[in-house]
């Protein structure tokens, strides 16, 4: 309803616009439409996904100039000729060249950890800038002019009144169909970013997918805000498709919210609004022409990040949220949606996970030495020793973010040594993390549905058309139900961020069992947290333990661990000194003179 009533009003907005405004106010509020739909993909690949790219406005060139090109130049190279003069050809050839551009950068760049997306949209931004200024065929520096009237199903938008409606039909869409995606396990999938690769991949999330997937929404709505500018300004030029002009777009991102959809419109207005005004209140002040806006909002940006490092529309957003009566839970909407499919459990007792041998060197350093365990359907197997002596080093080679240098790993029947995180969540192992790693501004209810995301199969364009609805209300039943497993039913809609450090780590087991795995492993999951928190905790592990479930866990804490157990392997100096039931182990003098010797 919300969605709807909104979505009514800003159309009404954009109907009754070109009647009340005047003409220089419809052509800002061209300006602010277009560069809002640059802005909106910039929210979803910086703000949303954590990636910057300072060469959006790139993008839009290759938008503009491709319409231009196709509309202005007579005799069309024999490859584009069948596109002849169209805008839709124009439309298409600005999107193919976006995309595959963005397509090589993004593989070029997406694998390396590090800043290198960054820097190799700054040496395409710089490049294309180039291009445009010298290529002869596109005018040079002069660039394209007469470009015609579009027209478009036998309308003529010769009008700014009639560009405005036109602009703000294709932003408005643009806007609902991120918001559609962002809603929508895909959506999770980018947001789940911003947690670190390390948890994406974890959940089974293809990492390099999901970075491409918003790279390439990015480049298409800046190629197609290129094709309007073009169509509205009916001449091309290289300016303001500079690297400057990039910068000015990650501005707007910046001052309107990089994390809000609704900030892109915002930041948009702002931006060009108050360039507006200070380009005519700045220079009477100064008694000199000059561009001194460039510098007030060097200094915005920065004031801004100091006080409101989430942009104007978060703010807004959170006051309005302070202001407002608690909400009510919202209802269990996917609560009549049927179960997803399950996969097929080991039977009790049964050997899920055996390594042997596992030995891992760093340099001179051996961190684990040919050690050997195996874990069973149903039971719970502690790994314990002092610091150092290479319990996390296990942990990693068992969960495949690290490759042993000797060993094998049989997960489930099949070798697993050095295989990635993502094909062992694939095939039924679940993990928490020693440090919590969930995405605070989401709900717990969309933390824990991340967890279910290779139980789901519909993709992107599924997603932003909303024809996914059925499978979400699988997906956030699923994870609706494993919050009541661990007992945070309640708190479903509450941000993560709000919960305490106990029920955060609950919030994670509830992530991990999402994806309905049969080995749970838990790096230091009692660490930082209070008695009964602990309590808590071991009556969760106890109950999943009985509900078939293998748990290998990673802990500290000795209280926690014996009273808990059916087996604990004991290491210290990278090698297994003792493995038994706690009792055994808890008497046995190697462990005493190891490690808890030093308690005693
Ligand atoms: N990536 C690495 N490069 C070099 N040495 C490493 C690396 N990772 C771990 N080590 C070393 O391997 C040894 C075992 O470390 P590990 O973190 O596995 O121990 P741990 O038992 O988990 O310790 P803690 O309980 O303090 O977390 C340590 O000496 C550590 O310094």
């Amino acid at each position: 309803m919300r969605r709807l009533s909104l979505a009514a009003a800003a159309i009404a907005a954009v109907g009754v616009a070109p009647l009340l405004l005047t003409p220089f106010q419809v052509t800002l509020a061209n300006n602010i439409g277009i560069a809002a739909l640059v802005t909106l993909g910039l929210v979803l690949l910086t703000g949303i996904a954590g990636l910057t790219s300072f060469g959006q406005a790139a993008f839009v060139g290759i938008g503009a100039y491709a319409a231009a090109y196709l509309a202005t130049v007579v005799e069309l190279p024999p490859a584009l000729a069948w596109l002849g003069g169209s805008p839709w050809g124009g439309l298409a050839l600005g999107l193919a060249l976006a995309l595959a551009v963005a397509v090589v950068l993004g593989a070029v760049t997406f694998r390396l950890a590090g800043h290198y997306l960054p820097l190799g949209t700054i040496a395409w931004g710089l490049a294309i800038a180039f291009l445009f200024g010298t290529a002869d065929s596109l005018g040079g520096y002069t660039g394209l002019s007469g470009i015609p009237v579009l027209s478009l199903f036998g309308v003529r938008f010769d009008s700014g009144g009639r560009l405005l409606w036109l602009i703000w039909a294709v932003l408005l869409a643009a806007l609902l169909v991120t918001a559609n995606l962002l809603d929508s396990r895909q959506g999770r999938a980018i947001r789940a970013l911003k947690g670190g690769q390390l948890m994406a991949r974890s959940m089974g999330i293809d990492v390099v997918r999901a970075k491409m997937a918003a790279f390439l929404i990015a480049a298409a709505f800046a190629a197609i805000a290129g094709w309007l500018y073009a169509y509205t300004q009916r001449f091309v030029s290289p300016a303001p498709f500079s690297l400057g002009a990039g910068i000015e777009y990650l501005f707007m991102a910046l001052i309107g919210g990089a994390a809000s959809i609704w900030g892109a419109v915002v930041g948009a207005a702002v931006f060009i609004l108050s360039k507006e005004w200070l380009q005519d209140l700045l220079p009477h002040l100064a008694g000199r022409t000059g561009n001194f806006e460039a510098v007030v909002f060097g200094l915005l940006v920065i004031v801004l990040m100091q006080h409101m490092p989430d942009g104007i529309a978060s703010a807004v957003r959170r006051a309005a949220r302070r202001a407002r009566r608690p909400r009510p839970p919202s209802p269990a909407a996917g609560d009549t949606a049927a179960p997803l499919p399950m996969r097929a459990k080991p039977r009790p007792g049964e050997v899920i996970l055996d390594a042997r041998g596992i030995t891992r060197r760093f340099g001179g350093l051996l961190a684990n030495d040919d050690v050997s365990l195996s874990v069973r359907a149903g039971e719970v197997l502690a790994v314990i020793g002092p610091n150092g002596a290479g319990k996390s080093t296990l942990f990693n080679q068992l969960s495949g973010v690290d490759r042993p240098t000797a060993g094998t790993i049989v997960f489930r029947g099949q070798l697993a040594a050095g295989s990635s995180p993502r094909a062992m969540a694939r095939h039924g192992l679940a993990r928490t993390f020693q440090h919590v790693r969930l995405l605070p501004e989401l709900t717990v209810l969309e933390n824990a549905a991340i967890g279910a995301h290779l139980r789901g199969r519909k993709g992107l364009v599924a997603a932003m058309l909303r024809l996914d609805r059925r499978e979400e209300a699988q997906l956030l039943a699923e994870a609706r139900r494993q919050l009541a497993r661990v007992g945070l039913a309640a708190r479903c809609d509450d941000r993560a961020g709000s919960l305490p450090l106990g029920q955060q780590r609950l919030l994670e087991i509830a992530r991990a069992v999402a994806a309905d795995p049969c080995l749970l492993l838990l790096d230091e999951p009692a660490a930082g947290l209070r008695f009964e928190e602990k309590q808590e905790l071991a009556g969760l592990i106890d109950r999943l333990r009985c509900d078939g479930m293998a748990v290998l866990l990673v802990e500290h804490d000795m209280d926690f661990v014996m009273g808990l157990a059916d087996r604990v392997f004991v290491m210290d100096f990278g090698r297994e000194i003792a493995h038994g039931r706690p009792a055994d182990v808890q008497a046995d003098p190697a462990v005493l003179e190891a490690y808890l010797g030093a308690d005693a």
